[in-house]
């Protein structure tokens, strides 16, 4: 795909690697949308694009996408609207927005940001993308983890999320709405990347909090960067649909097959 002059919708963007994700694209000509929770992050990181590429390249909405309903203030469906308004298209849409948290009542809040979120703007990106209903195709990347293809001790409620997330991708990708409309699905499967969710490992995001630090510690982090470079091979490779791309400081990029049979 020719990133020049297509609009992408990324979530999560205020910081981390949706805000890389945000600059990897502005950088290869789209013009794009991000919208975070974090409202004074949100602006911040708006500032600061917005002079480096424009006014009219860049908006940011407050948005919170386990919001499922207008009335609760700004939902997913508000900022496809507005980024279909304001930019006259949708091409590209990345599910980024992701939290940690395992004990009560915290986790009930990740399925719905991690696993809800998510369903929630792949349907609604299938709606604005599919060129059966009016749009003119495009991908979706859909943010997992590289722990979803795995088993971790410490994070089982945020990895049921992720591997919800990974199934819910290769699912979709073969699904009709996506087929015949014209839209890849692919999932990016990092491992640890040098971000605020990282960093703020906790007792309540994870058992045995101790373990689980020196575990992040021993395993060599990526820059938010470098995990763009992988979401943006995802997004320009017009062979990927159903792709599951994992990607790791040690060992890179490397695209994972899954095969399960049902017999
Ligand atoms: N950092 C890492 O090592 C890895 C991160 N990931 C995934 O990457 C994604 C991004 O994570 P990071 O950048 O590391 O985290 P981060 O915490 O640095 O950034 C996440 C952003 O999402 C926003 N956000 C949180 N809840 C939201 C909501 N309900 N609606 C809208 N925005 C919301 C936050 O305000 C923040 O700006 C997540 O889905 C995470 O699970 C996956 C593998 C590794
Ligand atoms: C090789 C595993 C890569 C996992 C990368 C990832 O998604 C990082 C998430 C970091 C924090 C999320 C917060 C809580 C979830 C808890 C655990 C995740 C794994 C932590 C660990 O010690 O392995």
């Amino acid at each position: 795909m020719q990133v020049e002059g297509k609009v992408a919708l990324v979530t999560g963007g205020a910081e981390g690697l949706g805000r890389a994700f945000t600059e990897a694209l502005l950088e290869a000509g789209a013009k794009v949308c991000f919208c975070d929770v974090n409202t004074e992050q949100g602006e911040s990181t708006y500032t600061v694009l917005k002079s480096k590429y424009g006014s009219d390249r860049v908006i940011f909405q407050k948005c919170d996408v386990s919001n499922q309903t207008e009335m609760e203030g700004k939902s997913l469906n508000y900022l496809f609207r507005c980024t279909k308004e304001t930019f006259g298209n949708i091409d590209i849409v990345c599910n980024n927005a992701g939290i940690g948290g395992e004990k009560p009542p915290l986790w009930g809040k990740v399925v719905d940001v991690n696993v809800k979120g998510c369903i929630c703007g792949t349907l609604l990106a299938l709606d604005y993308l599919s060129t059966e209903k009016g749009g003119s195709g495009g991908v979706i990347v859909n943010i997992s983890s590289a722990g979803a293809l795995n088993i971790n001790p410490y994070g089982p409620v945020y990895l049921a999320t992720k591997s919800a997330i990974l199934s819910l991708s290769r699912s979709f990708a073969q699904n009709p709405l996506a087929c015949s409309g014209g839209v890849r699905v692919n999932v990016l499967c990092p491992s640890f990347a040098e971000t605020s969710l990282v960093r703020n490992i906790s007792e309540q995001n994870t058992y045995d909090v101790n373990v689980a630090r020196k575990f992040v510690e021993h395993t060599p982090s990526m820059s938010p960067k470098d995990v763009a470079e992988a979401f943006m091979e995802l997004v320009v490779d017009e062979s990927k649909n159903g792709a599951v791309l994992k990607c790791s400081k040690e060992k890179g990029k490397q695209y994972c097959t899954i095969n399960v049979t049902y017999s």
